[in-house]
Formats: C-alpha cells, structure tokens, sequence
C-alpha cells in the first residue's frame, strides 16, 4: 500500500468490499437507472455486461461516489455511502476511470498521473515511484515525458488507467477501459487486470464478452437497472444453447440470460 493512514492498516471489518441492498439511483428527473440492486462484490475482476442504456455508467458513477444513492442502502469498504456522508477517507481508496475524462492537454502522462496522485492525498513522498509504477503498468513509460495532447485515443486510455491504479486502490472502477486499445495492448490489458484483481475487487463494464471471458473471474449482468445474472464466465456460458444469438458460448449464454430477463416471469 502506498497510503500509510490508520484506516489502510487497520484490519479488515467488512466481509465485502462492495455491498448494496436494494439500491435505486435516479438520473434525470425520473429515470431510476439502477432500479433495486443487490449485489456482493469481493476481491476479484467482476466483469460487469449489459446492453446500452442497463445502468452499467451509473452503477459505476455510484459506486465512485460521484452520484448518490436514491434509496436502499450502499456500503464501501465497510463505509455507508449515503447524502451525508464525508467520502473522502473512501475516496482515497477507490480507483475509478470515466467513459470520458478531462485533462490538461500540455500536460505530460507523468503530470497528469502526479496530479491524480495528489488529488487521491498520495503521501507527497510516495508520488514519484507510484506514478513511475503506474505509468509502467500500462506500458506507457516511453512516453511518460510526452504532453497528453500528442498521444493517440489508444494511449490517452491507457494514462487514465495509470490515474485508476495510481493510489493502489482497494476498489477499482472502470467505465469500458478497452475502447480504442489496439489488440495487442488490449491482451496485455487483461493480463493487468487479472493481476490487479488478486488483491483488489475491480469492476469493469464492457460490451466485449470476449474481455469478460479472458480476464474476469465473475460476471456481473445488468438490464434495466437491475440484476440479471451474477456467476463465473463458465456458468454464464452454460445458460446458452445453439439457439441462442452468438459467436461464442459465452456470448450465446449472455443472449439467453437477457431474453430469460425479458419473459414474464422469467429470471426476475
Ligand atoms: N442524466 C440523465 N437523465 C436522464 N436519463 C439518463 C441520464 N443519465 C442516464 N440516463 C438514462 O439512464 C439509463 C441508464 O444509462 P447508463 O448510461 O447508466 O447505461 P449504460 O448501461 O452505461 O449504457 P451504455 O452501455 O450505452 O453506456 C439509460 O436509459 C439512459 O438513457
């Protein structure tokens, strides 16, 4: 662990790193985009799947503290999220990658890392070796000198997963981390996130079933706001049958799971 404060060292008091309990989050005037959630994730890469418009973004925007739960109850390493609430000491260990981010464009990688870094309270000695390792992790040291604004869409991800993983967090967010990662860089992607997901609980949305398959050890399946599925990539495999619309098992599985979804007393 990079940060050393007494809420770091402390023995673990909670059983989940994220647990929600009937959780409902409005978006927009009325929409509940996550719409009665119950959900346990622990250490592991849970791989998190649902069609456009599920409710995947705003899970994960709540989960990174930046929306607040409507209603049921939403508890983060063994923290109550809630309207009240100070999120700060939870902010610090939580890594969370938008769908888009902003950053200053004359800024270098390492600036830009650095920055997180001290917006995450990194202690201001630990900053340089965390940002070197972070930036190295995502295979962007060669470039971690060159300004933000003359690296191609690939790279730019590939900083702001440097900014995710930069505090050593115990929660990892990651709102489609794979868009316009080139495939060789999006198989050494899995391999960092099977490797963060030893001792982390990291979530990543994404529409890539194949992503689900190569790097997470559970998947989490999402419409309409709501739970459809949550099992190994195996299990998920296994609900589909030849029938089903897919190139691959697990993509006839996740098929099969949201039409059992939408069927009148189907899964839920
Ligand atoms: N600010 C908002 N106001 C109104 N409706 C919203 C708002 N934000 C999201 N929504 C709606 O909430 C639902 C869930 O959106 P969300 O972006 O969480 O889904 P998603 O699963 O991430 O989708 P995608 O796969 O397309 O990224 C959608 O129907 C969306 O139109």
């Amino acid at each position: 662990m990079l940060t050393t404060n007494a809420a770091d060292t402390a023995p673990k008091t909670y059983a989940w790193e994220i647990r929600a309990s009937g959780l409902r989050v409005r978006v927009g005037r009325k929409k509940m985009a996550v719409d009665g959630l119950d959900l346990c994730l622990g250490i592991g890469t849970h791989g998190l799947l649902g069609p456009n418009g599920a409710g995947k973004t705003t899970l994960i925007r709540t989960l990174a503290t930046v929306l607040r739960p409507t209603e049921g109850d939403l508890e983060m390493l063994g923290t109550r999220v809630g309207a009240m609430a100070d999120h700060r000491a939870l902010r610090r260990r939580i890594g969370y990658l938008p769908q888009e981010f902003g950053y200053y464009k004359r800024f270098t990688v390492r600036e830009f890392v650095e920055y997180m870094a001290w917006l995450k309270e990194v202690p201001k000695a630990a900053v340089p070796a965390a940002v070197q390792r972070a930036v190295e992790r995502v295979g962007l040291a060669d470039r971690a000198d060159h300004r933000m604004k003359t690296l191609s869409g690939g790279m730019v991800r590939r900083a702001g997963i440097a900014q995710a993983i930069v505090n050593d967090p115990a929660v990892l967010l990651l709102d489609e981390p794979t868009v316009g990662l080139d495939p060789a860089q999006r198989l050494r992607f899995r391999e960092l996130l099977q490797e963060l997901g030893r001792d982390t609980c990291v979530v990543v949305s994404t529409h890539l079933v194949e992503d689900v398959a190569a790097a997470c050890s559970d998947v989490v399946l999402f419409a309409e706001g709501r739970l459809v599925f949550q099992g190994t990539p195996d299990e998920m495999a296994a609900a589909g049958s030849p029938e089903h619309p897919g190139g691959s098992p697990l993509e006839r599985g996740y098929s099969a799971l949201l039409q059992d979804s939408e069927q009148p007393g189907g899964t839920w």
